[in-house]
């Protein structure tokens, strides 16, 4: 399409003199030319294969060409027999942004799909910045700021809302043993195990190396340990391979569980949860 447009125009049109260009009309058109081909080419690379990708290629391209005639026109005159060239560059735009339409519309539904994925590893806002390129989940400052508002909320609601930390078990070892590709594999694996484990209202995040800590809101201590025994014994079924080799021995979590209480702080939380968790691998060791 690109080529057919430069071809068409540059065979039907004659090129302006440099005094009958407008520059800065030309920078502009140019620049918008420029930028919906950057739009193109990220589309491509940023999404998978697919309907809402096709429909935003034929959409994005259609109006890249519309673009590129409105560039191209600041360049070439038209005698009268093609004038209807210039006339018509704003019609691919048209059809560009129908088919965009229905790009976004069938956007919408991927994304509730996604959006259902994502419920237990994240609640009310997405921010990439927090995001943790390992795991998948976010990380521990997501989670401290969703304790903060926990914390504040804890005097209107009749219930209060529990913290599990969880560590997995010899996870050194796993790295100088299996190598840290394979580890990074395992910490992602964990991470979705917990995640599906968990209920739709519990938010798990990466705190820190191979420790995970998840929110119960409005959940007793009862409960939260039911979920997280839960999460453990799903764990320990999980078996790596490595060079279609199972590897044993290292899906085992110990974790620690408090629940918050109305004179709680974050720092405060956080530092029953870390003893707690280093008196239980100690215990265990
Ligand atoms: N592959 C990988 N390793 C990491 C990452 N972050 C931290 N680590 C390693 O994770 C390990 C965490 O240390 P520990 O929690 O003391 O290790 P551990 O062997 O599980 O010790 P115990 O908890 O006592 O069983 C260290 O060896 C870190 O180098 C990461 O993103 N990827």
């Amino acid at each position: 399409m690109l080529m057919l447009t430069l071809l068409t125009v540059s065979q039907l049109g004659t090129l302006k003199h440099l005094d009958e260009i407008e520059w800065i009309d030309s920078i502009g058109e140019g620049g918008i030319a420029v930028m919906t081909l950057i739009w193109l080419l990220a589309t491509l690379v940023t999404r998978p294969k697919g309907a809402v990708t096709n429909l935003l290629f034929f959409g994005l391209s259609a109006m890249h060409i519309s673009m590129l005639l409105d560039f191209l026109d600041e360049f070439f005159i038209f005698s009268e027999r093609y004038n209807w060239l210039s006339s018509l560059e704003a019609f691919p735009a048209v059809i560009g942004m129908i088919l965009m339409s229905f790009a976004m519309y069938y956007w919408f539904h991927e994304q509730q799909v996604l959006n259902h994925l994502l419920q237990k590893k994240e609640r009310f806002y997405r921010t990439h910045g927090l995001n943790d390129y390992i795991t998948g989940l976010y990380k521990a400052d997501y989670m401290k700021q969703h304790i903060e508002q926990e914390l504040a909320l804890l005097n209107s609601h009749s219930h209060g809302f529990c913290l599990a930390l969880f560590d997995i078990k010899d996870f050194t070892r796993f790295n100088q043993q299996y190598g840290v590709i394979q580890a990074n594999n395992l910490l992602f694996d964990i991470g979705q195990i917990m995640t599906l484990n968990l209920r739709s209202t519990d938010l798990a995040c990466r705190f820190a190396s191979d420790c995970f800590i998840v929110l119960f809101p409005n959940t007793s201590y009862q409960e939260a340990v039911h979920v997280v025994e839960q999460v453990t014994k799903m764990v320990s079924y999980h078996t790596p391979y490595n060079n279609k080799k199972v590897i044993t021995g290292f899906s085992e979590i110990r974790w620690h569980c408090v629940e918050a209480a109305h004179t709680d702080s974050l720092d405060g939380l956080l530092a029953q949860l870390n003893n707690g968790l280093a008196q239980c691998k100690a215990s265990i060791a």
